[in-house]
């Protein structure tokens, strides 16, 4: 068993919305398909991934150097004989063969890709759904048969007036979900306030709707903000300050008890010990956002889960950022609190397989071998274009 071929096409997912601190005009997105030499029922067995938004495509740094790490190794060293299956974690050291620590730079988005799609082979080869072979292989079979997830958007765009940005809200709420997302941050704090009153005419409480400020503010902004945000009693305040600036987030904690939520721009496991270290973050009702996708894929995701048991943290506390349906099986089949998704925005990148419906804030998990990519149509029709 072997991995005869890695293939990345960077493609764009460019729209014309923005959060407080970048546009997504000329945003890039890289998909890879590992080709094995598996046949299952006559058909070559393909693991496919993609890197979450907000960071750009990684083919250049993956064509440099990770891709050929991988096919330059021994074949037999990167196979798991008891499980008669390829095996991830060889396959990431492999990838991180001479690779200093720190500086965890982009570095971690083009292994979190390259990773997804080794698991999503694995899965296949395997059989199962990976959400299954995750609680398997780590939580002793139990797996969660639905995930709650949360719709985001509420982006600013051109002529993006209060209407629209109801209608939107108005829209997630019609396809069952219970709480929403919108951006802060990208416009003075009075005419935000404006905007999250717009929205709570809609969803009604302040327990129905998260703000995310992209980690736009000093601290002194942030703590303006805190005071603002406080009445409406908000289900979470997101990435206040920079994600690296963990004293930020511990003194704002001091200014706002409520729930606040960080993490999807730490890519390593060492980054996320610090924030709770440091960070001052509170285990009974803080979230925390780490993306696979983003920061060196599952094998270190499981790293990440286990800094978190060691210092006092429920897996439950954990609703990854990415919208994506990698995510969505370690929500399963990991026990996460439950996974963002996307209804509208990045597309075919964003949202869960067709035909599985969002009921009361919950959906149910793809019953086909691997991630489930394969029964996204739109989303599989662009990886396959990579493998052929
Ligand atoms: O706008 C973005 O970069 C995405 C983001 O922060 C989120 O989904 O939480
Ligand atoms: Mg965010």
């Amino acid at each position: 068993m072997r991995i005869l071929e890695i293939r990345e096409k960077t493609v764009s997912i460019a729209s014309p919305i923005a959060n407080a601190y970048i546009d997504f005009s000329k945003m890039t997105c890289s998909v890879v398909a590992v080709v094995t030499d598996v046949i299952h029922d006559g058909k070559r067995v393909v693991g496919y991934g993609f890197n979450s938004n907000g960071r750009y495509g990684q083919g250049a740094l993956m064509r440099d150097r990770f891709i050929d790490r991988v096919l330059e190794a021994d074949p037999a060293s990167l196979v798991d004989e008891a499980n008669d299956n390829l095996d991830p974690f060889a396959i990431w050291n492999a990838l991180m063969t001479n690779e200093k620590p720190g500086g965890h730079g982009e570095r971690s988005v083009a292994v979190g890709t390259i990773d997804m799609a080794v698991w999503d082979a694995v899965a296949k080869i395997a059989g199962v759904p990976l959400w299954r072979l995750l609680a398997d292989r780590f939580r002793g079979g139990v797996a969660d048969e639905k995930v709650w997830v949360y719709a985001a958007g509420g982006y600013y765009y051109p002529g993006k007036d209060h209407g629209k940005l109801q209608d939107e809200m108005r829209s997630y709420l019609d396809r069952g979900y219970c709480v929403v997302k919108m951006k802060i941050g990208g416009a003075p704090l009075k005419q935000d306030i404006a905007r999250i009153e717009a929205v709570l005419d809609v969803v009604g409480e302040g327990s129905r709707l998260a703000v995310d400020a992209n980690g736009r503010f000093d601290l002194e902004t942030a703590i303006a903000y805190a005071q603002g945000l406080k009445p409406y009693n908000l289900f979470w305040y997101e990435e206040a300050g920079d994600p690296l600036d963990f004293a930020l987030q511990a003194e704002l904690a001091e200014h706002y008890d409520l729930p606040m939520a960080t993490g999807e721009n730490l890519f390593s496991h060492q980054d996320a010990r610090n924030l709770l270290r440091y960070g001052k973050m509170r285990p009974d009702r803080d979230w925390l956002q780490f993306d696979c996708a983003l920061s060196y894929g599952l094998v270190e995701y499981l790293r990440t889960l286990d800094v978190m048991q060691e210092l006092g943290w429920s897996s439950r506390r954990v609703v990854p950022h990415g919208g994506h349906q990698m995510s969505l099986n370690i929500a399963a089949g990991l026990h996460l609190g439950g996974n963002e998704s996307y209804p509208d925005v990045f597309q075919p990148f964003g949202g869960f397989a067709d035909g599985i419906a969002v009921e009361d804030g919950f959906v149910s998990l793809p019953q086909i071998p691997g991630v489930g990519f394969e029964a996204k149509s739109a989303l599989y029709h662009v990886m396959r274009e990579v493998a052929e």
